[in-house]
This record gives C-alpha cells, sequence and structure tokens, in this order.
C-alpha cells in the first residue's frame, strides 16, 4: 500500500497544499515550527480518524477559518481510492472513502494503514501502563474493526459503570442490582479485549525477541509479557468479589483497562533494570516487530511515517532501521538533510518545508 498524494485545505498552518509522494524514502525537512508534523498528522489522520498528538478536531482547523479539509489518494495492489476527511468546527467530522460517507469509523480502519513512529514511542518502556495500553489499541484497532468494536463499546460501559459506582457511593444503595447489568456487558466487551490482545502479543513476542537480537548482535533475549490484570474466564467473578472496593473507591478495579506489557531483557525486567539505551532500543525493536506484524497479518506493507525520530537514535540502530524499511514506502520529518549524509539511504524525494509551505 501506498499513498500517492495529499492535498490539505485550511488545515493547521496549510491555507493549501498538494504534494505529490514517491513510493519509496520521502523527506520533509525544515526548521522547527515550519509544518512538517502537521503533514505527518494530516496522513495518519486519514488513517485512523484521530489526530496522533490532538483529541480536539478544532485545534486542526487553521486559525480564523471554520472547517478544514483532507483528501489521501492511496494505492492497493495497483487500484487507486481517495480518502476525504472534512473537519468542521462546531459539527462532528466528515469520513468518504471513494466519495461515499461513511457513519462508522470502523469502515475507515484497515483501508489505509499507517505506523507512526515519533520520540516519544522511544519512551514507551520507561511510560506508564497507559500509553503501552494506547499501543497495543491502536495496533489492533489498525488490523481488527471488531476489536475497535468492543474498545468503544468497553469504554462507554465502564465510564457508566464509573458513574453508578459513585452514586451508590453517595447512599444511592438502591441503584445496586443496575450494577450487574453494566457488569454483563463489560465482560462481553472486556473478554474480546483480553483474547485478542493474549493472541497479538504472543505475535508479537516472537518477531521483537528476533529483532532486538540482531539489534544487539545476539547479545540480549528481549521478552514480551501480556501483564493481564484478570483472566478472561475469571472477569465476572472479580467484579462481584471487587463490589465494596468498587464502591468505596468509587471506580472499577479490574479489567483490561488495568492491563500492561511487560519486557524482560535477559530475564530482568527492562523497566526496573534495564539502563535507558536498553529501554530505547527495546522500544525501536517493538516498532520494527509491528512494522512486521502489521505487513504480515493484513498481507500488505503499511505506510511508515517517521516524525523526527532518527536524530534520536544512535548511528547503529538508525543503520539497522533504514535497513528495514528499504522495502516500504517512508516519509521522513528531519530539521536538515544533512542528517542522512552518512546514511547511505536512498533519497527518492525530498521537500523543504517553511512556513506552511513546500518546496
Ligand atoms: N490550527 C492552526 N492554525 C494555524 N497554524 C497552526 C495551527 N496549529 C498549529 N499551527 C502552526 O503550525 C506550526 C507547527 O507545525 P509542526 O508541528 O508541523 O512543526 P514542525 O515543522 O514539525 O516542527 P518541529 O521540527 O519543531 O517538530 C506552528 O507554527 C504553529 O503555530
Amino acid at each position: 500500500m501506498i499513498i500517492k498524494s495529499i492535498a490539505l485545505k485550511n488545515y493547521r498552518n496549510y491555507k493549501y497544499l498538494k504534494l505529490d509522494f514517491d513510493p519509496k524514502t520521502n523527506i520533509l525537512y525544515g526548521n522547527n515550527a515550519q509544518g512538517k508534523t502537521n503533514i505527518i498528522e494530516a496522513i495518519y489522520l486519514s488513517s485512523t480518524s484521530k489526530s496522533h498528538r490532538s483529541n480536539n478536531d478544532k485545534e486542526l482547523i487553521c486559525f480564523e477559518e471554520e472547517e478544514a479539509h483532507i483528501r489521501v489518494i492511496i494505492e492497493k495492489e495497483e487500484k487507486e481510492s481517495k480518502i476525504d476527511i472534512h473537519l468542521k468546527k462546531n459539527k462532528k467530522k466528515g469520513v468518504a472513502i471513494n466519495g461515499l460517507p461513511i457513519n462508522k469509523v470502523s469502515q475507515l480502519l484497515g483501508t489505509f494503514k499507517v505506523i507512526i513512529f515519533s520520540p516519544e514511542d522511544l519512551k514507551l518502556i520507561k511510560d506508564g501502563p497507559k500509553q503501552r495500553r494506547h499501543f497495543l489499541d491502536l495496533e489492533l484497532c489498525q488490523l481488527d474493526p471488531l476489536y475497535y468494536y468492543n474498545l468503544q463499546n468497553y469504554s462507554k460501559v465502564l465510564k457508566q459503570r464509573n458513574n453508578l459506582l459513585k452514586k451508590i457511593n453517595y447512599k444511592n444503595s438502591d441503584l445496586f442490582d443496575t450494577l450487574k447489568v453494566w457488569d454483563d456487558q463489560l465482560v462481553q466487551y472486556g473478554k474480546y479485549l483480553i483474547y485478542k490482545r493474549t493472541e497479538f502479543i504472543k505475535e508479537l513476542n516472537t518477531i521483537v525477541n528476533r529483532i532486538h537480537s540482531g539489534l544487539t548482535g545476539n547479545l540480549e533475549n528481549l521478552n514480551l509479557f501480556y501483564d493481564l490484570n484478570v483472566k478472561a474466564d475469571a472477569f465476572l467473578k472479580k467484579l462481584e468479589d471487587n463490589y465494596e472496593k468498587d464502591i468505596r473507591t468509587k471506580t472499577t478495579n479490574s479489567g483490561p483497562h488495568r492491563d500492561d506489557l511487560l519486557f524482560d531483557i535477559n530475564n530482568k525486567d527492562v523497566r526496573k533494570y534495564g539502563s535507558q539505551g536498553q529501554q530505547r532500543t527495546a522500544a525501536l525493536s517493538l516498532k520494527i516487530a509491528e512494522i512486521e506484524i502489521v505487513s504480515q497479518i493484513s498481507k500488505d506493507k503499511p505506510v511508515l511515517l517517521l516524525d523526527d525520530v532518527l536524530s534520536e537514535l544512535d548511528n547503529n540502530r538508525q543503520k539497522y532501521l533504514l535497513e528495514y524499511i528499504k522495502s516500504i514506502q517512508t516519509i521522513i520529518t528531519c530539521t536538515g538533510i544533512e542528517d542522512f549524509m552518512n546514511s547511505h539511504l536512498e533519497i527518492n524525494k525530498s521537500y523543504k518545508v517553511l512556513d506552511g509551505k513546500v518546496f
């Protein structure tokens, strides 16, 4: 799969932009705050319907404008498709594929697969569990529309259950029976998340392990574990056992919303004992493994977006990554093209980004 072009209208600092991409390596370079990440963000949004750095669509619309528009043309097995995203200040965004409006995000997910890699990803191991769950969810949503459906519903039910717990805590004990209704739904959607995460992490681990060995010259053995909060079959019972605690703390204390991912290097927990370098290398292995697994499962190569990440990697890791991505369409942002002088990377197209214009 490749992205052939993008057109932006009133998106962030772009009044109007039309850009063609090469099927291989594309570089967007320029000083800070010129609009490089804005292009990456618009591509990501066309794939997932969400920005990777903002939860508020209004922020994406150019200052003083009411609406913004993104159009990307993608090519898959020699067939072109068009994705349109229409952002409005006071209304829900509109998404259309080949001119046909869609009303469910799940219809978009999987149409255009991208993987984004930014400096924040290098902190994935060090960060809190929320970021690691987010990583899992993002990948699974792109791979499986049903996962997205179950995740959305799980989050909704969890919110409602937590609201109910607050009410019961404020002496509304007659609402207690309603908890059971939410429990059944939470378990129904939660079980799906647990099964899919288990499968995905198992596959990911085999690949991550091989990649990390390659990256470290066979010195390190990296393993990934699913640190699940509760087993699928025990979920309902756990919710019931926790009634007193949940009401007292006014929150749901068990479920996949409390899951985590653990990383071991040579049988030692990387979060606790790993150096900063080891943590970053493990994160890089994870990201490269993600490219492989998405390619494998979807039987197609995703588009890779490398946002400002190369300067964060030392020479060896940079070389490994660049070697790996040779056969994948990649869009790289950086401050200077000279960053690549020593990397032997073949650049197929490069654009200079300056104040919301591209040359
Ligand atoms: N809604 C908006 N309307 C107009 N301009 C915006 C809007 N949101 C952000 N900007 C502008 O976009 C620019 C930032 O763009 P971007 O984040 O793409 O920078 P960048 O080139 O990737 O920089 P860096 O190298 O620092 O990451 C800033 O000048 C900011 O003022």
